[in-house]
């Protein structure tokens, strides 16, 4: 595996043939570590196994480090793709904040980390293609066509088996008791109405055991098929047990040419048990004053923080959007670029939104650090790909959760203003663990 520094040149060579679609689950199963998973709504489905190389960074440069370590990467190569799904791309994702994710379980995960794949399988609107990637002075042709016939040969031959009961939970650990959420979110009302502040999103984070080990590939399957219009990701160091996954409803920033797009994704009221009730749970979303003002702040920040890079910013009306386990007020927000940017200067200029940070941001965080007895890590930053045009497309990484062996951390925060309650926020935090919580308890 090829560890970029910064401004290194070194040879790719990727090769990619279509081939019969191989089940996704199977193909993940039997994927080696890092492993990586990216399905969006709107994007091809990919899985990636093992890394021909890998681009780290930490502190408040990763953004640029990584722009650099990727434009190194790209800048000579041999690549046959066939298909514009299967181009070499770089998949991984960043801390939340802009040093130090170190305390457990984020050991192995570094402030910034990407993977090109050795191995990918990407699930597109015109075909399932193979691609194979090498990297360094001995990636040759002939070395990854070999390699090519044999994955091909070797992806034949996977069976798509039925999935296995969910895990199980042994015990639960809360990393904050309902008494210290409480006194947080009071701290942070004060200050939001002191005029310190305007916004802070205070998360949690839930420890659980489990029964028996945690299949991610039934985990991802199952996930996929609850929330289809979710991005789904997975990412993990090559060293170590933990893996970070999740099926997330916000998307952060996808560029491509000069169109951006994002949105607004705020403010939050939980599914009825009829039709009736799920509308007026919408309706009532949408009147609420608070939940309003919660969402706006997140949609006018956006709308600021575009306005530098853009030409034009357009934003569409505010709307609810509707998930299995809970339902948003969601504003689409559209831009054109006034020239060509990397997504990464959008990734970096965006993050955290209000949505998962606060107003104004860098009191937000100080807050946030002040509060929270957890690292974040990698919860609620973002993740996703970049391409050698400099395109790509990010998801904020919430309803996420990093797992290992037999033990598995989920993450989960709210928005809170001078009306919060702590004890309906402390609710909402409850819900937001239900997708990844819903697929590790034992099935009924
Ligand atoms: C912070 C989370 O979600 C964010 C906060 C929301 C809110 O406060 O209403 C809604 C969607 C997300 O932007 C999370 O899921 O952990």
């Amino acid at each position: 595996m090829e560890q970029l520094g910064t401004g290194e040149v070194e040879h790719l060579v990727s090769r990619t043939v279509r081939i019969r679609e191989p089940p996704f689950r199977a193909v993940l199963e039997t994927a080696t570590r890092p492993r990586t998973v990216w399905s969006a709504p709107d994007d091809a489905t990919v899985v990636g196994s093992g890394a021909a190389a890998t681009v780290t960074a930490n502190g408040p440069e990763r953004f640029t480090r990584v722009r650099e370590a990727a434009e190194a990467l790209f800048e000579t190569g041999d690549v046959h793709a066939g298909t514009e799904a299967a181009r070499p791309r770089l998949f991984g994702g960043f801390a939340f904040h802009d040093e130090g994710a170190e305390r457990s379980p984020w050991e192995a995960f570094p402030d910034a980390r990407f993977v090109f794949p050795r191995v990918q399988v990407t699930y597109a609107d015109n075909g399932t293609w193979l691609t194979v990637n090498a990297v360094g002075p001995d990636a040759t042709p002939e070395a990854v066509e070999t390699r090519l016939d044999d994955e091909r040969e070797r992806l034949r031959g996977l069976a798509d088996d039925p999935m296995g009961p969910r895990p199980g939970i042994r015990e639960r650990t809360r990393t904050t008791a309902l008494d210290d959420w409480r006194e947080g979110v009071e701290a942070a009302v004060s200050r939001i109405r002191a005029g310190d502040l305007r916004k802070v999103v205070l998360a949690q984070a839930l420890e659980v055991d489990l029964d028996a080990p945690l299949s991610l590939s039934d985990t991802l399957v199952r996930l996929g098929e609850k929330y289809p219009d979710c991005h789904r990701f997975l990412v993990e160091p090559a060293a170590g047990e933990a893996t970070f996954f999740g099926a997330t409803p916000e998307r952060l920033v996808s560029v491509r040419g000069r169109t951006v797009e994002t949105g607004a994704l705020a403010g939050t009221t939980g599914r009825g048990e009829t039709p009736t009730e799920d509308e007026w749970l919408a309706r009532e979303l949408m009147g609420s004053d608070k939940n309003v003002h919660e969402h706006d702040l997140v949609a006018e920040t956006i709308r600021d923080q575009l306005a530098p890079f853009a030409a034009s910013v357009a934003m569409g009306e505010r709307g609810v959007r509707r998930l299995a386990t809970v339902q948003h007020l969601w504003t689409p927000i559209t831009a054109e670029l006034d020239r060509d940017y990397h997504v990464l200067d959008l990734v970096e200029a965006l993050h955290p939104t209000p949505a998962v940070g606060g107003l104004p941001p860098e009191d937000a965080l100080a807050t946030i650090r002040e509060t929270e007895p957890f690292d974040r890590g990698w919860y609620a930053a973002p993740v996703g790909w970049i391409d050698a045009a400099g395109y790509g497309s990010f998801a904020v990484a919430l309803r996420s959760a990093v797992a290992s062996q037999s033990k598995v951390t989920l993450f989960a925060g709210v928005g809170i203003v001078a009306d919060s309650d702590p004890d309906r926020e402390w609710d909402e935090v409850q819900l937001k663990y239900r997708p990844i919580l819903d697929e590790l308890e034992a099935d009924e």
